[in-house]
């Protein structure tokens, strides 16, 4: 039997990425660009894990891609595969196209956008919330290369609506909320140090950032275990150690790369800062002078040096 179609929206690695995968798994995909098209066909560099060893293999995806004022049919499935801060606009824009019971996937980092897709979407409209550990990299608008395994979630992001099965059952997890903190905590220690220091992130496991990065931790954990966060249910086993753990490992497997904060900083491009610090100052019951000072300094570059010499001297 055919499998259904999707729509997926956003031409960057992920949603390359995402088009590729799932044309691989059988379903027809159609794409919106918004600024640069992915002309006919995409090239995929594909990391796969085999017999214990790690292996790339190349494929060619042809895949219609269109700006979404270009669209003519009617979608019920649709992935959408932006930064945080594009997730709502994003759907706006293919709002006209989806119909009014479509399930609506997304993948971005941080915590915040999905509460307002959330708002935007029509009574019997569904939203699967996602995120991925996957690493992937564009190098151009037709080609992308995937830096590093790692798992993909998707969960019902309101329980109280009536649930109806998600096509792609393989990766649906009871517990979305809770992967998605666990993600928002990692990415709240590496993403705002990397990108204030301009190191790459298995430069953060060094000494010389040792007593700032168990600071941001130790003040990380003291949200997380705090019964008065809005999380506290899904975050209260993210403990200093836990967390030291998650970050540790994280840094270590992706030792070599710089963080998507520290390039779109390195770079002058918005970030997901207000996603990630952001969300967590404004939802913590509780003061948080660091991540305070890292939203500060991601968001207000010409004061980063002065951030970063608070920083150094609070530790
Ligand atoms: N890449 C990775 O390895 C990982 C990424 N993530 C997360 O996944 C999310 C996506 O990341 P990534 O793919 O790397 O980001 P990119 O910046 O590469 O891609 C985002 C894409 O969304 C497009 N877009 C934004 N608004 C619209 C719109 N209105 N209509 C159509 N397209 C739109 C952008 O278009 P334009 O080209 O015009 O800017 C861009 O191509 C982020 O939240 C990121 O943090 C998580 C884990 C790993
Ligand atoms: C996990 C990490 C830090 C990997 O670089 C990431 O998700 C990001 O860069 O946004």
């Amino acid at each position: 039997m055919k499998k259904p179609q999707w729509l997926i929206v956003g031409a960057g690695a992920i949603g390359l990425f995402w088009a590729c995968k799932l044309q691989k798994l059988g379903y027809s995909v159609h794409l919106v660009y918004r600024s640069t098209s992915p002309k006919k066909k995409i090239t995929l560099e594909a990391l796969a894990n085999e017999d214990g060893q790690q292996k790339i293999t190349s494929s060619e995806h042809k895949i219609k891609s269109f700006l979404a004022q270009d669209l003519s049919k009617q979608y019920d499935k649709v992935l959408l595969c932006t930064k945080a801060y594009d997730l709502v606009d994003a759907f706006k824009q293919v709002s006209d196209h989806v119909t009014e019971d479509a399930t609506i996937a997304c993948l971005c980092n941080g915590m915040g956008a999905q509460a307002a897709l959330q708002k935007a979407l029509m009574p019997k409209q569904i939203l699967w919330a996602g995120t991925t550990s996957e690493g992937v990299l564009k190098i151009n608008e037709n080609h992308i290369k995937h830096t590093g395994l790692g798992d993909t979630y998707f969960g019902q992001w309101l329980k109280d609506t009536e649930t109806k099965d998600f096509p792609l059952d393989s990766f649906v997890v009871p517990n979305i909320h809770q992967r998605l903190i666990e993600k928002l905590a990692v990415n709240a220690a590496i993403n705002p140090l990397t990108a204030l220091f301009s190191i790459h992130n298995g430069d953060l496991l060094e000494e010389q950032f040792h007593p700032l990065l168990n600071a941001t931790l130790t003040e990380l954990a003291s949200v997380f275990t705090n019964p008065k966060f809005i999380y506290a249910e899904q975050s209260k086993h993210l403990t200093l150690d836990n967390l030291t753990n998650r970050v540790n490992t994280v840094a270590q497997l992706t030792r070599l790369n710089r963080s998507s904060m520290y390039e779109d900083f390195r770079l002058q491009r918005p970030t997901e800062n207000e996603f990630i610090s952001g969300f967590l100052v404004e939802n913590s019951p509780v003061e948080l002078p660091i991540q305070s000072l890292l939203y500060n300094g991601i968001d207000f570059p010409l004061l980063s040096e002065e951030i970063k010499k608070k920083l150094l001297s609070m530790t």
